[in-house]
């Protein structure tokens, strides 16, 4: 039997809160079948040896085509089917960065309000994370333009 490495048995799946203008982007997945349909932070799982902070923009980058930087990390972190765990960050733009595009794993994007931010049927497992962004939100950002 192989030994297993320490901290083997969890993988760490980073989502972005990807921040820009006061509106937060949330992504509809579009596979797999269980998934497909409902609202996520994009991202995904860091690959071995990876920090989180460079998955993240990798990930964006794949994703999305943006050209993102990470903000912060949101304290907390949230189970999602073993051995996945949801680590968030903020994120935003940098000058120059391309608009947001479905590239990957999504087939709508939308930039939420923080009144409409309950508007998209949200992951079951993010909606703990959603909360924790938005409880911050208002901190980091001001109150939203309308
Ligand atoms: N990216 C992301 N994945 C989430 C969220 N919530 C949630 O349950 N997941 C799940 C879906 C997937 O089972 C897993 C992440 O998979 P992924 O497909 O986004 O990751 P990846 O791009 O690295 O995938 P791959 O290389 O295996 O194709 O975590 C979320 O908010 N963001």
């Amino acid at each position: 039997m192989t030994r297993e490495t320490p901290g083997a048995d969890r993988i760490v799946v980073v989502g972005a809160a990807l921040l820009d203008d006061g509106r937060l982007l949330a992504a509809r997945r579009s596979a797999p079948a269980d998934l497909a349909g409902r609202w996520e932070l994009p991202g995904g799982k860091v690959e071995p040896g990876e920090r989180p902070e460079d998955a993240l923009l990798r990930e964006l980058r794949e994703e999305l085509g943006v050209d993102a930087e990470p903000v912060g990390r949101v304290p907390g972190q949230w189970p999602l089917r073993t051995p996945y765990v949801l680590q968030v960050w903020t994120a935003r733009l940098r000058p120059g960065s391309p608009a947001p595009s479905p590239l990957q794993d999504h087939d709508e994007l939308r930039w939420l309000t923080p009144d409409r931010i309950w508007e998209v049927d949200w992951l079951d497992q993010d909606v703990p994370a959603v909360r924790e962004v938005a409880a911050r939100w208002d901190a980091e950002q001001g109150p939203a333009r309308s």
